[in-house]
C-alpha cells in the first residue's frame, strides 16, 4: 500500500471511530433542549430520565392521536391494562371545537400517564402493547418510537419500535412486544417499595425528527391483580 493510501485509510479509521464514539457518548437533557431538531441518535445517548419535554405539543404536525392502548401478558393472554379515547360526539362537534382549555389546565397533562401495577407485573417475561392511532392529512414516513425505562437514574431497558409508513387520514393498529429485562430480586423489591421512582420517556419520530414526547411513571405496590 502506498504511504498516501495508508494515510487516507488511517484518516478513515479515525473518522469511523469518532463517529461510533459520538453515537454512544452520553448527552444531557440540557444539551438536547438547545437543539432545533432532536434525532433518534440523540435520545439513545440519554442516560437519565428527562425532567422536561424535549419538544412542544405543537411539534406533532402530523395530527397523530393515540385512541386506544392495551397491555397483555403474552404467556397467559391476560389483559393487564386497557384504555380507549371516547369516540367524538359529532352532534356536539361545533360545541366541542369552541371549548377552550381551562386557564389553569396543565398543557402537558395529556402527555403524562401514571400506571399502578402489582409486584407480579415485574415477574412477567413478555408483554404485548397494542396501540391504535389516527393520522392527519400528511403522510407519515418512518414513524418510530424509542422508549427508555429507568429506575431512579438507572436505565432498565430501551425499546425501539418502528411503525413504518402511515397513509393520510388512516387509523392504524400495531402490537409491540416488550421483552422484559431480567431484574434482580433486590431491584424488584426496591422498585415495589418506591412507587413512581420507575419512570419512562417515550420519544416519537417521523423521518428521524422528534415530534412527540410522552412520559409515564409506575408504582408496583398495587392490589391483588397483575395490573
Ligand atoms: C420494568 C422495566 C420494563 C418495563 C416494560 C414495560 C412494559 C409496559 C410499557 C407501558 C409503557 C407505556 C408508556 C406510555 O404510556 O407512554
Amino acid at each position: 500500500m502506498s504511504s498516501e493510501a495508508k494515510t487516507s485509510s488511517k484518516k478513515k479509521e479515525g473518522f469511523l471511530r469518532r463517529q461510533a464514539k459520538s453515537k454512544c457518548d452520553p448527552i444531557t437533557e440540557e444539551e438536547l433542549l438547545k437543539k432545533d431538531v432532536v434525532t433518534p441518535d440523540d435520545v439513545l445517548r440519554l442516560s437519565k430520565c428527562t425532567d422536561k419535554y424535549l419538544c412542544p405539543p405543537e411539534a406533532n404536525i402530523y395530527g397523530i392521536d393515540f385512541t386506544r392502548f392495551k397491555l397483555r401478558d403474552i404467556d397467559s393472554n391476560q389483559v393487564l391494562f386497557e384504555v380507549a379515547k371516547p369516540a367524538p360526539n359529532y352532534e356536539n362537534e361545533e360545541e366541542e371545537e369552541e371549548k377552550l382549555p381551562e386557564p389553569d389546565e396543565d398543557p402537558n397533562s395529556g402527555r403524562f400517564v401514571r400506571y399502578q401495577f402489582t409486584p407480579q407485573f415485574l415477574k412477567l417475561k413478555t408483554v404485548g402493547a397494542t396501540v391504535e392511532f389516527v393520522v392527519g392529512e400528511k403522510p407519515v414516513n418512518k414513524f418510530r418510537m424509542i422508549e427508555k425505562h429507568y429506575f431512579r437514574d438507572r436505565v432498565l431497558k430501551c425499546f425501539d419500535f418502528e411503525f413504518g409508513f402511515c397513509i393520510p387520514h388512516s387509523r392504524n393498529t400495531v402490537e409491540h412486544i416488550y421483552e422484559f429485562p431480567k431484574l434482580g430480586d433486590e431491584t424488584i423489591q426496591d422498585m415495589v417499595r418506591h412507587p413512581y421512582e420507575t419512570r419512562s420517556d417515550s420519544f416519537y419520530f417521523v423521518e428521524d425528527r422528534l415530534i412527540m414526547h410522552n412520559k409515564a411513571d409506575y408504582a408496583y405496590n398495587g392490589g391483588t391483580a397483575t395490573s
